[in-house]
C-alpha cells in the first residue's frame, strides 16, 4: 500500500511541479504582474538554494545508479527513476535558465511549494515503510528529508521575499522595474524585453513617433487593463468580420478546414507511423515465403496518398480560397469605411505611407487567426495524443526522453531568442526606414526635380537597403545559431529514443514494427514541440504586423454625430459665430472669441494676415473641427447637434489646393452630385470659365486629370473646382482663395462665374486679393486668431486700421511702375520719373505685367472709382442714405467705365506701363489732415490730361486739394 503511495508520489511531483511553475509563469505573463522589490541578499539565497536542490536529486540519482549497478538483478524502480531525472532535469534547468536580475518569484514559489510537498509526503511514506525496507529506506528517507527541508526554507525565503523584503535594494523602484523579468531597470516595459516571446511580440521597436505612440499606447492600455487579455482582446475586434455570419458556403469551407486541421491531421500522422510498423512486422514474419502482405500495403498508400498534396490537402486549399477571399474582402472594406470616415485631424496628421501600410497588415489579422487556430492550437492536440500513445506503447522512459528533449528545446529556444531581439527590432526599424526612403522619393519627386537631387536620393536610399540588409544578416546569422543548438538537442533525443528502442527490441520486449512505429512516429511526436517555438513567433510576427491596423481600428473619429442627432434643416442660410474659441493644440489657441453674423444671403469675408486663422474659421463651418469654445449656428442649430453629413449636405467649397481623382474632368466635375447629367457638369463649366478650356484639351471632357490633378494648372484646377459647387448647387458657398492661382483677366470672368454662384447665397469668401472682396456685406479682419476689424469695404478703408494698410499695400504698386522693357522711350520715362517720385522702394518688387492686367480689370477700375467718388460723402451729408449709394453706383460705374477707356487710350499711346503708372498717379490716396484715415483724391496732372475723376468728367488741374475732387 505504501509501496503505491511512493509510487503515486514518484510521478506526482514531475507532474506537478513542471506545471504549476508553467502555468504560473503563463498567468503572469498574460497578466503582466509586477516583479515585488527584492533585495540583493534574499535573491542570492533563493537562487543559491536551487543548485543545492539539484544537486540533493542529483545525489538519489546517483545513488540508484550505484544500487543498480551493485545489484544488476535488483528490479528497476521506474517511478522513483522517473521521480529523480525530472527532478534533476527541473532544478538544473530552472537553475540554469532562470533570470537572474529581475525574476518573477511567483512561478518559483508554486513549483517549491509543489515539490516540498511531494518530498514531505515522501518523508511520512519512507518513516512508515523503514521498518520493511530498513538500508534503503534510511538513506531515501535522509535524503528526501535534507531536501523537504531545503524546500520549506525555499519556501519560507520566496514568501518573504514576494511580502516586500526587509529592504529594498536601491535604484531598484518597484515603478521602474520591469513588469516581466528584464534585462535592463531603465524600460518601464522592460519585462518585454526579457523573454523570447514577449520581447518578440514587442518586436516593433519603432524608432519612429508612429511606433512610440502605439507602443506607448499599448503600455497605457496593458497597465490600465491589467495584462497581456486587455492586449489580446484588441484583436478580438476583428473576429465577428472574420465569422462568416449568413454565408452557410463559407461557413461549411470554415468547417472543413477547422476537420482537416484539427482532426485529420492529428490521427493521420500517428495511423502512418503505426501502419507502417504493421507493414514491416508482415514483411518480416513473411521473410522469404514469397507472401506479399496487400492489405498492410494498400491501407499504408492509401494513408500516404491522403496525406499528400493530392488529397484531403487540395480539398483544404480549394475551400481555403473561398474564406480567404472572404476574410480579405472584410477586412479591406471595413478598414477603408474607418479611416475614410476619421476626422480631419487624423487626415492631416497621417503618414499616408504608414497608413496604407497598417491597412496592408490586414492580412495578418487572417494569418494570426489561422496561426493561431489551426497551428497552434493543435500542437497542444498533439501533444496529448503523443504523451498518451508513447507512454501506453513504448513506456514512460520514453516520454521522459520527449518530454525532457521538448523541455530542453522550448529552454534553449526562449532564453537564447533574447540575444536575437535587438537584431531582430534594428532589423525591422532599417527595414521599415527602407520603404519610408523609397515611399518619400517616389511622392517627392517632383522636389527631387527642381533641386537636381536624385543622385543624393539615390545615395540615400542605397544607405537605407544596406542598413537593412546588414542588420538582416546579422538577425539571421544569430538565429541559425539558435536554430543549429535546437537541432542538436532534438537529435540527441532522437538518438536516446532509437537506442532506448533498440534495447527494447534486443530485450524481446518490443517488436520491429513497434520501433520502426516510434522512429518514424519521432519527427510527428517532435514536430510539435519544435514548431511550437517558432509558431508561437509566427504568431508574435502577425500580432505586431496587425498591431498598427489594430492602432489604426482603435482611433476613432474627433467628430462623431451623435447617435440621436437630427438631421440639420435649412431654412434660410443664417450663419452665426458666438465667441468661437478653438485650437489645434490644447497649448495654443488658433481662434479666440470670434463672433460674427451673416444674414442669408450675404456675403462675409476673411481677410488678414497668412496663418491669422481665415481658413480655420471657414473648417469650423464644415464641422471638420467641433469648437473649443462658444458655438457656430446655422438657421438657429447648433451644428454640433445635428447629423455631419446633413449639415455639409448644404454647404459647398472651393478650397485653397481643391485636389482631384485621377479620372476625366467630367467625372471629377461631377462629382459634387453624381446624379448631374453631363449638360449640367457643362453648364457649371461654362459658368466657371472653363469649358473653352476643357474643350482644348486632348480628349475634351473625357481628359484624365492625373494624379490628385496634376495634369491641370493651379487656375484650371481652382475654376473646376468652382464647377463642382456649381454642380452641387448648395445654399451655403464658402470661396477659400478660390482665385488665388488665376490670372486676372480669368479672375474677372470667374467673379461672373462666382456672382452667380454667390447669389441668393450665403457666402464666407477668404482673399488676400482685395479687389475681390470689395462688395463684401461684412469683412472681417482676422489677426493672430482674432477679429481686429469689421465692416464694409469703405467703412474699412474710412477706419484707417489694417485693412487700409492691406489695401494700400496693394494698390501702392502700381504707382512705383519701372519701365517696361516693351515701352517706348517715352512711357519709359514717364513711369521712371513716376518710380522717383511715389517710392523707389517698391519698383523691384513689382511685377509689371500681372499690374497692368489687374489694373485693366474691371474689379480694379470700380475700385479705383469708388475711392475717388468716396469724397463726395462729406459734401453729402444731409442726403438721405439710399439717395447718396443710387448716386453712387451710377458714378462708379461711369468712372470706372471711363478708368477702362483711359487705360486703352494709354496703352495704345504710351505703352502699358505708362498707362499704368500714368493712371494711377492720378489717384492716390493719403490721409487728410482733418480726419483721420479719411480718403482724398489727388488732382490729375496736366500731363495726364484725362477726365475721369468725378462724375463730371471734367479734366483736373495739376496738384492736390484737400477733400475735393477735381
Ligand atoms: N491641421 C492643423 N494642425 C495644427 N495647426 C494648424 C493646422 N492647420 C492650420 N494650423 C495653424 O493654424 C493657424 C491658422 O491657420 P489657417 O490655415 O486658418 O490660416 P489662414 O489665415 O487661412 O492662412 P492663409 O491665409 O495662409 O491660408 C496657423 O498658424 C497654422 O499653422
Amino acid at each position: 500500500m505504501a509501496g503505491h503511495a511512493i509510487d503515486f508520489f514518484h510521478y506526482l511531483g514531475p507532474i506537478s511541479v513542471p506545471i504549476c511553475f508553467a502555468v504560473i509563469s503563463i498567468q503572469n505573463l498574460v497578466t503582466f504582474k509586477k516583479p515585488k522589490p527584492f533585495n540583493k541578499k534574499q535573491r542570492n539565497l533563493a537562487f543559491g538554494i536551487i543548485p543545492v536542490i539539484a544537486l540533493a536529486y542529483i545525489g538519489e540519482s546517483v545513488l540508484t545508479i550505484l544500487q543498480t549497478y551493485r545489484n544488476p538483478t535488483r528490479p528497476s524502480d521506474q517511478a522513483h527513476n522517473v521521480y529523480n531525472l525530472f527532478s534533476v532535469f527541473f532544478w538544473v534547468g530552472v537553475g540554469i535558465f532562470s533570470n537572474k536580475k529581475e525574476p518573477i518569484w511567483y512561478p518559483y514559489l508554486g513549483a517549491t511549494i509543489c515539490a516540498a510537498c511531494t518530498e514531505i509526503a515522501l518523508v511520512v511514506l519512507y518513516a512508515v515503510t523503514l521498518q520493511a525496507h530498513r538500508r534503503s529506506a534510511t538513506t531515501l528517507l535522509a535524503l528526501s528529508s535534507f531536501r523537504a527541508l531545503l524546500l520549506i526554507g525555499a519556501c519560507a525565503n520566496l514568501g518573504f521575499l514576494l511580502r516586500g523584503g526587509n529592504k529594498v535594494e536601491k535604484g531598484k523602484d518597484v515603478e521602474r522595474q520591469p513588469l516581466l523579468n528584464g534585462p535592463t531597470d531603465t524600460k518601464a516595459y522592460g519585462a518585454v524585453e526579457e523573454t523570447s516571446a514577449t520581447s518578440t511580440l514587442n518586436g516593433d521597436d519603432d524608432e519612429d513617433e508612429d511606433g512610440k505612440k502605439a507602443k506607448k499606447s499599448r503600455e497605457e492600455l496593458i497597465q490600465e487593463k491589467g495584462g497581456w487579455w486587455a492586449y489580446a482582446r484588441d484583436y478580438m475586434m476583428f473576429l465577428p468580420s472574420l465569422w462568416p455570419a449568413g454565408k452557410p458556403p463559407i461557413q461549411l469551407c470554415l468547417l472543413i478546414m477547422l476537420v482537416k486541421e484539427l482532426v485529420f491531421d492529428r490521427a493521420i500522422n500517428l495511423l502512418i507511423a503505426r501502419q507502417w510498423g504493421i507493414l514491416i512486422n508482415c514483411i518480416t514474419a513473411d521473410y522469404g515465403t514469397g507472401n506479399f502482405p496487400i492489405k498492410e500495403f494498400a491501407i499504408w498508400v492509401f494513408m500516404l496518398y491522403l496525406v499528400s498534396g493530392a488529397g484531403v490537402s487540395l480539398i483544404e486549399k480549394y475551400v481555403e480560397v473561398f474564406y480567404d477571399n472572404f476574410a480579405r474582402k472584410q477586412l479591406a472594406t471595413i478598414t477603408f469605411n474607418h479611416v475614410m470616415r476619421l476626422s480631419m485631424d487624423f487626415h492631416h496628421d497621417k503618414d499616408l505611407g504608414e497608413i496604407i501600410a497598417a491597412i496592408g497588415q490586414g492580412d495578418a489579422i487572417t494569418e494570426l487567426l489561422k496561426v493561431g487556430l489551426f497551428e497552434v492550437f493543435p500542437i497542444f492536440i498533439d501533444i496529448i495524443i503523443a504523451t498518451v500513445y508513447i507512454t501506453t506503447q513504448y513506456g514512460v522512459y520514453t516520454t521522459c526522453i520527449f518530454y525532457v528533449c521538448g523541455a530542453a528545446y522550448l529552454a534553449v529556444g526562449f532564453t537564447m531568442s533574447q540575444y536575437t531581439v535587438a537584431s531582430q527590432k534594428k532589423y525591422s526599424a532599417d527595414y521599415r526606414t527602407e520603404n519610408k526612403v523609397q515611399t518619400e522619393g517616389f511622392s517627392n519627386w517632383e522636389t527631387v526635380s527642381y533641386f537636381n537631387t536624385r543622385e543624393h536620393e539615390n545615395q540615400r536610399y542605397q544607405h537605407a537597403v544596406n542598413d537593412a540588409l546588414q542588420s538582416w544578416k546579422g538577425y539571421s546569422n544569430r538565429y541559425r545559431l539558435i536554430a543549429a543548438l535546437q537541432n542538436l538537442i532534438m537529435q540527441a533525443g532522437f538518438a536516446g529514443v532509437a537506442a532506448y528502442g533498440i534495447y527494447q527490441v534486443s530485450m524481446g520486449v518490443k517488436d520491429i514494427g513497434s520501433f520502426v512505429t516510434l522512429i518514424s512516429y519521432w519527427s510527428v511526436v517532435v514536430s510539435p514541440v519544435s514548431s511550437m517555438l517558432r509558431r508561437y513567433k509566427e504568431l508574435a510576427r502577425e500580432m505586431v504586423s496587425a498591431e498598427k491596423l489594430i492602432e489604426l481600428m482603435k482611433r476613432m473619429p474627433s467628430i462623431l454625430s451623435r447617435e440621436d442627432a437630427p438631421d440639420f434643416v435649412l431654412k434660410e442660410g443664417k450663419v452665426e459665430y458666438q465667441n468661437v474659441d478653438f485650437a489645434y493644440d490644447p497649448r495654443k489657441k488658433t481662434l479666440k472669441d470670434v463672433s460674427f453674423e451673416a444674414k442669408s444671403g450675404q456675403t462675409i469675408a476673411f481677410v488678414g494676415e497668412t496663418g491669422g486663422g481665415k481658413s480655420t474659421t471657414v473648417k469650423l463651418l464644415m464641422r471638420f473641427y467641433d469648437v473649443t469654445g462658444g458655438r457656430i449656428l446655422i438657421d438657429d442649430q447648433d451644428i454640433r447637434d445635428v447629423k455631419i453629413e446633413s449639415l455639409r449636405e448644404h454647404l459647398g467649397i472651393v478650397p485653397q489646393a481643391p485636389s482631384m481623382f485621377n479620372t476625366s474632368v467630367m467625372e471629377n466635375v461631377r462629382y459634387s452630385r453624381l446624379s448631374a447629367t453631363d449638360e449640367e457638369v457643362m453648364e457649371a463649366c461654362k459658368a466657371a470659365a472653363i469649358h473653352d478650356k476643357i474643350l482644348t484639351f486632348t480628349d475634351g471632357y473625357k481628359t484624365k486629370v492625373g494624379e490628385r490633378g496634376v495634369k491641370l494648372s493651379g487656375g484650371e484646377l481652382q475654376r473646376i473646382a468652382i464647377a463642382r459647387v456649381l454642380v452641387k448647387n448648395p445654399r451655403i458657398v464658402i470661396l477659400d482663395e478660390a482665385t488665388s492661382a488665376v490670372d486676372s483677366n480669368t479672375e474677372s470672368h470667374i467673379q461672373e462665374a462666382l456672382r452667380k454662384l454667390t447669389t441668393g447665397r450665403t457666402t464666407f469668401i477668404i482673399a488676400h486679393r482685395l479687389s475681390t472682396i470689395m462688395h463684401a456685406d461684412q469683412i472681417l479682419v482676422i489677426t493672430d486668431g482674432e477679429v481686429v476689424e469689421r465692416g464694409n469695404h469703405w467703412d474699412l478703408l474710412r477706419q484707417g486700421g489694417k485693412y487700409k494698410d492691406l489695401w494700400t499695400a496693394q494698390t501702392t504698386p502700381l504707382r512705383s511702375l519701372p519701365p517696361s522693357a516693351n515701352d517706348n522711350g517715352e512711357g519709359s520715362s514717364k513711369a521712371s520719373s513716376m518710380t522717383a517720385k511715389d517710392g523707389a522702394d517698391h519698383a523691384e518688387d513689382v511685377n509689371v505685367n500681372q499690374l497692368i492686367v489687374d489694373v485693366s480689370t474691371k474689379a480694379y477700375s470700380e475700385a479705383l472709382a469708388q475711392e475717388m467718388l468716396n469724397t463726395d460723402k462729406d459734401d453729402a451729408e444731409n442726403e438721405p442714405a439710399s439717395q447718396i449709394d443710387g448716386q453712387k453706383d451710377s458714378k462708379v460705374k461711369t468712372a470706372s467705365k471711363n478708368i477702362q477707356m483711359k487705360i486703352q487710350q494709354l496703352t495704345k499711346a504710351n505703352g502699358k506701363a505708362a498707362a499704368v503708372a500714368e493712371v494711377t498717379s492720378q489717384a492716390e490716396l493719403e490721409e487728410d489732415g482733418k480726419g483721420e484715415g479719411e480718403l482724398k483724391m489727388v488732382s490729375p496732372r496736366p500731363t495726364g490730361g484725362f477726365g475721369v475723376v468725378g462724375e463730371e468728367g471734367k479734366e483736373g488741374e495739376d496738384g492736390k486739394k484737400d477733400g475735393k475732387k477735381e
